[in-house]
C-alpha cells in the first residue's frame, strides 16, 4: 500500500513530510536516507514526520531528519511548513507543535494566490551555555577558539556563526561541521552584516550540506549578531532562497517569520527502499 507524502518548502529549503499520526511507520535512518536521496528517492533537504503529540496543547509531535538519516532537534523552515499544514487542516491560525527541541507556537496568515502562507514561529530561547550547544570543552560561546572566532548557540540544534566580509568563506563549512569542538557536529553559518537590521547568510547544514535557506541558522545568526553588538534585535536575513524576518524579543524568545508552501503531493512504496 503506497504511503502518502507531501513535498513542502520554505524559501527553497525542501521537505518530504509524512503524516504518521494514524499509522506509525517506524522508519529507520537507512530508509529515511534512501527516501531523502535526490538520485534514488523522493529527494529533500530534510525528512519530516508527524506523530501524535504527547502534550494536549500540541497538534502533533514533529521530527526532523537530515538526508544522512541523522535527527535534528529543530528545523525552522520545516516548522513553518508543518504549521501551515496544520492550520489548513484545523482552521486554527494560532497553534502549537511539539518538537524534540521544545514546544513551538506558530501564527499562520492566509496563503496568497500561489499557495504561499506567511508563518511566524516562536523558536523559543537561544541557549548559549557551552554544554547546551554542545561544545567539547568549556569556552566563551561568543568567540569560539577557531580561526575566525565564530559565535555559537543552540536553537534546539547546534549552530556556529562566522561574521565575514566575503561569503566565499562558506567553503570552510564542510570541515567545520566535523570539528572536534562540536561533539554532535554543527550547522555552520557565514553572515555578512549589511546594515544593523540586515544580513546576508549562507549555512552549511549538518547532515545536509548547503541549502537555499536555514531557518534555525537565520535565528542563530541574528541572535549571535546582536550578542556581538554587530546588529540590532530585529533583522531581515537574506539567504539564497529569499528573506526571513528574525526578532529576538525582550522575553528572550526568537520569532522567525517567513513563507511556507506546499509543492506537490504523492505516494511512495516504502518497501522499495532499504530498511
Ligand atoms: N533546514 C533547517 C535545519 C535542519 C536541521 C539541521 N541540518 C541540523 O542538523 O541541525 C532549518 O530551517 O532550520
Amino acid at each position: 500500500m503506497p504511503t502518502h507524502f507531501r513535498k513542502m518548502h520554505g524559501l527553497g529549503n525542501d521537505f518530504v513530510v509524512i503524516d504518521e499520526r494514524e499509522y506509525p511507520l517506524n522508519l529507520t535512518p537507512t530508509r529515511i536516507a534512501a527516501l531523502a536521496d535526490r538520485r534514488r528517492g523522493i529527494g529533500c533537504d530534510q525528512f519530516v514526520t508527524l506523530s501524535p503529540a504527547t502534550i494536549t496543547e500540541a497538534l502533533a509531535f514533529v521530527r526532523f531528519f537530515n538526508p544522512d538519516g541523522s535527527e535534528a532537534g529543530a528545523c525552522g523552515n520545516a516548522s513553518r511548513c508543518v504549521a501551515s499544514l496544520l492550520a489548513a487542516e484545523t482552521g486554527n491560525t494560532e497553534l502549537t507543535i511539539q518538537t524534540r527541541g521544545g514546544l513551538l507556537k506558530a501564527h499562520v496568515r492566509p496563503a496568497d494566490e500561489e499557495g504561499r502562507a506567511t508563518v511566524t514561529v516562536d523558536m523559543g530561547r537561544p541557549r548559549t551555555d557551552w554544554q547546551d550547544i554542545p561544545l567539547a570543552q568549556e569556552t566563551d560561546t561568543l568567540r569560539l577558539p577557531l580561526e575566525g572566532e565564530p559565535a555559537a548557540l543552540s536553537m534546539g540544534n547546534p549552530h556556529a556563526t562566522f561574521f565575514v566580509e566575503d561569503l566565499a568563506e562558506a567553503e570552510r563549512g564542510p570541515a567545520l561541521e566535523m570539528d572536534p569542538l562540536f561533539p554532535d557536529r554543527a550547522n555552520i553559518g557565514f553572515a555578512r552584516i549589511d546594515a544593523p537590521d540586515r544580513m546576508r547568510l549562507r549555512v552549511w547544514e549538518r547532515g545536509a550540506g548547503f541549502t537555499l535557506a536555514c531557518g534555525s541558522g537565520a535565528c542563530a545568526a541574528a541572535v549571535n549578531a546582536a550578542r556581538r553588538g554587530l546588529a540590532g534585535r530585529r533583522m531581515t536575513v537574506e539567504v539564497d532562497g529569499g528573506e526571513m524576518l528574525i526578532a529576538w524579543e525582550a522575553n528572550d524568545h526568537v520569532l522567525m517569520t517567513g513563507p511556507a508552501q506546499l509543492a506537490f503531493e504523492g505516494a511512495v512504496d516504502l518497501k522499495a527502499y532499504p530498511e
